[in-house]
């Protein structure tokens, strides 16, 4: 069993507006609403593989109640604490003229002392019945940025191992804790480094600094460019098929839980590079915060093109 942790959900509300223009009235095409948050879509992408997975975190309200009804719809096991309050919403605009992504993410409701240290416990439960925990996302109001470095050691401690794929202090604190995957895209790992990553030397120099603070495997996705996975004295840059896009929302989170499935089947690493840039890429095909399904990982398994970096 694989467990998606999101201490922050959201439901995420997708508008696709032609020609949208900031500090004008813009006009709504289509709209798309879906549970989202990164383990959220984590959950939804290891649903597809066939992976027996339980989705934990944090909901409230009418929003949370949304999501809680739309995973169980889709056969998603649940185990979230529900508290007073209000589950965010995320907006993303879609500009299919300029192909302009612009999302627009609120902070999330306040979290206790008192619930986080629920959480705790939680953490604890399901990291006694889990081979793998993925902890995601931003850190709602209230939540120290230490937090993800707690419940990864608490996890580790019962031999479960895990992923963590959020940015900012939060990323920074979080591989003290010695995570065995993490999975920055580029401008995460700008931030972090506090270099610039534009020309593959980079890539690959800002790979091996990551993997010495703390992670056993670093993944860093690049949108359509691919990405780069290395681990021990392993690098692979993957790149992936060329797509008609739909919405890029979730791509992130798919390649986060190709690399836990595999973590829960022991591929190796180029097995599990391959199926994460298929499935992410899958995911970018699909409208608003749907994933790939299934049937569509299959088909861009084989033409995702990997290379061995010396
Ligand atoms: N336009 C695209 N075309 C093909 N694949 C894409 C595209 N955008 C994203 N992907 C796939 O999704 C992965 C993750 O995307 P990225 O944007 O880097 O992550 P995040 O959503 O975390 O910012 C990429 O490594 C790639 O495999
Ligand atoms: O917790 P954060 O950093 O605000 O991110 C939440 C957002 O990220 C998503 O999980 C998408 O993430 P990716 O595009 O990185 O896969 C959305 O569903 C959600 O609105």
């Amino acid at each position: 069993m694989i467990a998606t942790v999101t201490l922050n959900p959201a439901l995420d509300k997708t508008v696709i507006v032609p020609h949208f223009a900031v500090g004008k009235t813009n006009r709504v095409q289509v709209k798309y609403v879906d549970p989202g948050g990164k383990g959220i879509n984590v959950a939804k992408v290891l649903k597809q593989l066939g992976s027996p997975v339980i989705a934990t975190g944090f909901l409230a309200g009418n929003n949370g109640r949304y999501i809680s009804e739309a995973l169980a719809s889709r056969d998603i096991l649940t185990d979230f604490v529900y508290l007073t309050g209000e589950t965010r919403v995320n907006l993303k605009i879609i500009d299919p003229v300029s192909g302009m992504e612009t999302e627009i993410n609120e902070p999330g409701f306040l979290i206790a002392d008192e619930h986080l240290k629920q959480f705790k416990q939680k953490t604890r439960e399901l990291a006694e019945r889990c081979s793998v925990m993925v902890f995601s996302g931003s850190l709602p109001p209230g939540v120290p940025p230490d937090t993800y470095a707690a419940l990864i050691r608490i996890a580790k401690g019962c031999g479960t191992k895990t992923i963590l794929d959020t940015s900012g202090e939060a990323l920074e604190i979080g591989l003290g804790a010695g995570p065995d995957l993490i999975k920055p895209n580029r401008a995460e790992v700008q931030e972090l480094l506090q270099i610039r990553v534009e020309k593959e030397k980079d890539l690959i120099d800002a790979a091996r600094r990551l993997l010495a603070m703390g992670t056993g495997t670093v993944v860093i996705s690049l949108g359509a460019a691919g990405a780069l996975a290395a681990s021990g004295d392993r690098m692979i840059r993957a790149r992936p098929p060329s797509i008609k896009t739909g919405s890029t929302v979730g791509a992130g989170d798919s390649m986060v839980a190709a690399f836990a499935y595999a973590m829960m089947k022991n591929l190796s690493l180029g097995e599990a590079l391959r199926l994460a840039t298929a499935a992410s890429t899958a995911t970018a095909t699909v409208d608003g915060s749907g994933v790939g399904d299934f049937q569509l990982i299959q088909e861009f398994l084989p033409q995702v093109e990997l290379e061995e970096l010396h």
